[in-house]
């Protein structure tokens, strides 16, 4: 699959979110939305309201990331509200086969999303029950943090098992990504990028995205995936 790129409004103007969508709306793929509860990760940011709210606004997909300790409870709510992509944690969620099937029936993409220090092996069976691997190059909690090259061998290990399992799996990294480091994730098979600070961060978010999709696209051109 060609690379997408999915802007995380963490970085965005919580005051203006309609606008800040709007800015990358001809350059991006999706808009990542990190819905944390102060729980699973230690910050708070915006819950099914805020979504529903920016549904009405977006006219791109929204990609909603849960890092809420009670997955199983909320994120069919997510896909029903309108969501294209709801993500789910490993760590957290009790009844992930019946969740994701779950969001799969409410109309949206099922991704299941793993820690840096979580391995991927333990989830191949559940490859078949997903539509997008979310593997988390930061702990998960806030924007801005430093890249993780620790995961980059799982990103690759994760590649080959959906690659040898022939499955239209995305592979999603979310944490860190920048200009400097998302050619590494292209090479190691990642397809889908999540860019915080490094879209919201630059003078000109929808330039930055573009650059992000061009050294993805070039980088994963020469790796062959
Ligand atoms: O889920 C998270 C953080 O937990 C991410 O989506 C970050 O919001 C990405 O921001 P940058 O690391 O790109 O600034």
């Amino acid at each position: 699959m060609a690379p997408q790129i999915a802007p995380s409004i963490l970085s965005a103007d919580f005051a203006h979110l309609a606008e800040d969508v709007e800015r990358i709306a001809d350059s991006a793929d999706w808009v990542h939305v990190d819905v944390m509860d102060n729980h699973f990760v230690p910050n708070l940011t915006l819950g099914l309201p805020v979504v529903q709210a920016l549904l009405k606004h977006s006219p791109l997909p929204l990609d909603c990331h849960l890092m809420i300790e009670d997955p199983d409870r909320w994120a069919p709510e997510y896909a029903e509200a309108g969501a294209k992509s709801v993500t789910i944690h490993a760590e957290a969620a009790k009844a992930p086969i019946r969740t994701l099937r779950a969001i799969r029936a409410a109309g949206a993409r099922a991704g299941l999303g793993v820690n840096p220090a979580t391995p991927v092996d333990g989830f191949a069976d559940l490859l078949g029950e997903i539509d997008m691997l979310l593997l988390m190059t930061v702990e998960p909690g806030f924007g801005g943090q430093k890249f993780l090259d620790v995961v980059l061998p799982k990103v690759r290990r994760a590649r080959e098992l959906i690659k040898g399992r022939d499955l239209p799996v995305w592979l999603q990294v979310d944490g860190g990504v920048s200009a400097e480091t998302i050619e590494r994730c292209a090479e190691a098979g990642a397809d889908v990028f999540v860019a915080g600070s490094a879209v919201y961060g630059a003078d000109d978010p929808a330039e930055a995205v573009r650059r992000l999709r061009g050294q993805a696209e070039d980088a994963t051109a020469k790796a062959g995936w």
